[in-house]
């Protein structure tokens, strides 16, 4: 087979305002280079896809590649392509919160411009990958594509220009995965209904979490880890009652406390997936790795949030 093309995309942790960003409060989100997805064209007489998901005719493939099939076809028929034989190979968990679904559009658009050797702007990336979240998520804010077709992290408000914020910090970030499938559309569902039935309550909640973001926004600047790790914890509690947690989100996040973490939080949709561990330094963050893993964790992996050590 021979290769036509070759995209590269990382995952995305967000750290600070995730549900709010979608109700127009700010959110602080990093590419997550720990976790990758790489798509590759090749020539072929069917559309085709190889990929831990589904293997065979696109054509049959299951719903949950729904955004595949759209995003290609929209590609393919715009610049008048195919047919191609699509692998994607991928470390970025798939529902954990981690925008498995944001990367692999970012890889697949990519690759497809490498394929018909045109120099693909970030606005354009930004604008497909966007396409293709709107079919997988419903209604997301965006934060995903912002984060994953870039290469920086962010401070977003949903439908602003969003900024490259560095998040040079004194701290160690651990990302840890339940290993619970994360069900980020029921969650902003289960949100949405809270908004109807508890306005008041939720907006409350909302605001506390946008106005938590904009304090995390000063912690950094200011490099004050231990601010930080409360309003990760003060965030966590906000989503606690905006549902979107779960029992064994919070009893790993408390055992993450418990062994000397500066704070916890769930990140991306919730309900499972993936939590994040604010450490203050090597030590304690190997001891809590150690502790987790105990504890049945699935899979964690660190990340120093000194200069640019993320990215
Ligand atoms: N390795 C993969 N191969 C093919 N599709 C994938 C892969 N990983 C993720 N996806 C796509 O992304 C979807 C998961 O996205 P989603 O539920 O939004 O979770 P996330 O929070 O990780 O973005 C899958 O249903 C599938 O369409
Ligand atoms: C819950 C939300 O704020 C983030 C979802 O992140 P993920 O798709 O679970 O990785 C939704 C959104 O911003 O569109």
């Amino acid at each position: 087979m021979k290769t036509i093309g070759v995209g590269h995309g990382t995952g995305k942790i967000i750290l600070m305002g995730e549900h709010a960003v979608v109700y127009g409060e700010p959110a602080i989100a990093f590419p997550f280079r720990g976790v990758r997805v790489t798509a590759t064209f090749n020539a072929s007489a069917h559309n085709q896809i190889t990929s831990s998901h589904y293997s065979g005719l696109l054509a049959d493939a299951p719903e949950a590649l729904q955004i595949i099939q759209q995003l290609t076809t929209h590609l393919c028929q715009q610049f008048d392509q195919g047919p191609f034989h699509l692998t994607i190979e991928s470390t970025v968990p798939s529902a954990r919160g981690m925008g498995s679904s944001a990367a692999v559009a970012t890889a697949i658009t990519r690759a497809f411009f490498d394929w018909i050797d045109v120099t693909l702007s970030d606005t354009d990336l930004l604008t497909y990958v966007n396409f293709s979240e709107a079919i997988a998520h419903g209604n997301p804010s965006g934060i995903d594509a912002a984060t994953t077709s870039g290469s920086q992290p962010i401070y977003f408000e949903k439908g602003k220009d969003f900024e490259a914020f560095p998040l040079n910090i004194d701290a160690y970030l651990l990302v840890a995965d339940t290993g619970i499938l994360g069900r980020t559309r029921e969650a902003v569902a289960a949100v949405a209904q809270l908004m109807k039935t508890k306005t008041e309550y939720t907006n409350h909640l909302i605001h506390h979490l946008g106005h938590l973001s904009r304090l995390t926004k000063e912690a950094i600047i200011h490099n004050q880890p231990h601010e930080l790790g409360q309003y990760m914890n003060f965030a966590q509690e906000d989503l606690r009652q905006l549902t979107v947690s779960n029992e064994r989100l919070d009893e790993l996040i408390q055992l993450a406390r418990d062994n000397g973490a500066l704070g916890a939080k769930l990140t991306g949709g919730g309900r499972g997936g993936c939590f994040i561990v604010l450490c203050q330094d090597y030590q304690s963050v190997t001891h809590i790795q150690t502790q987790l893993k105990y504890a049945g964790v699935k899979d964690t992996w660190m990340q120093g949030l000194g200069v640019y050590e993320h990215v």
